[in-house]
């Protein structure tokens, strides 16, 4: 059996002032390098052996200061990255027109081909998450690998394993360095194939971050 752990990366200072990243990015806040201290502290005895991370700089940050307490180098996949958010990165929640809130919403509550202007779809972000996690069955027999990705991005990926589709309505609430797990098994009672074994433990976190929906 093939367990892997999934983590969202730490509180951004974007996160903090409600601002729109996908695939812009913005630093770790104080906090956020203080949660990726405490993921590395409760997953340093897991025997990780490889720390995989989506490519911009809040999930390499989170992703470095993991790896280095597991012993491990970062490997980057652009493939983990959050959905690229079109027009609408860089923008606050709170500013925009009831037009744009329309096109937020639709990744959010839904739409089958939902899209911001010149942004990726649910579907199309899904299909990449889900090649990144399947290249984790071609590492070497007894790997164990952490992957450092997004939101929205480990939000769906999960909710897929479990059945949905991939622009179903998001009810998976994913919190800055959560630490969720599936594995890719055979056992009598569930399907073969990947399961989900956690969805976003935070009880290693001393002070969650509130999720920037909840700001
Ligand atoms: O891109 C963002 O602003 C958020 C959306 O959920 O994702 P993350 O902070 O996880 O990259």
């Amino acid at each position: 059996m093939l367990q892997v752990y999934l983590v969202r990366h730490g509180e951004t200072q974007w996160n903090a002032q409600r601002r729109i990243q996908g695939q812009s990015d913005s630093a770790l806040t104080e906090k956020g390098e203080r949660q990726a201290e405490q993921v590395a502290e409760r997953v340093k005895t897991l025997g990780i052996t490889h720390v995989i991370a989506s490519d911009l700089g809040r999930t390499r940050r989170t992703a470095e200061i993991i790896a280095r307490a597991c012993g491990v180098d970062v490997t980057l996949d652009a493939r983990l990255r959050e959905l690229d958010m079109g027009v609408l990165e860089r923008r606050n929640l709170d500013t925009l027109s009831e037009e744009e809130e329309g096109w937020r919403r639709q990744l959010v509550n839904g739409t089958a081909d939902g899209r911001i202007p010149d942004g990726e779809s649910m579907l199309e972000m899904s299909e990449r998450m889900h090649a990144a996690l399947n290249a984790c069955l071609d590492l070497p027999a007894g790997s164990r690998p952490l992957l450092v990705s997004h939101g929205m991005a480990l939000g769906c990926l999960v909710s897929t394993i479990l059945g949905l589709p991939a622009w179903a309505e998001r009810r998976l609430r994913l919190r800055n360095c959560s630490i969720s797990r599936v594995d890719h098994q055979q056992s009598p009672w569930l399907a073969s194939g990947w399961v989900v074994e956690t969805a976003g433990d935070i009880s290693h976190l001393d002070a969650p971050a509130l999720d920037e929906l909840q700001r």
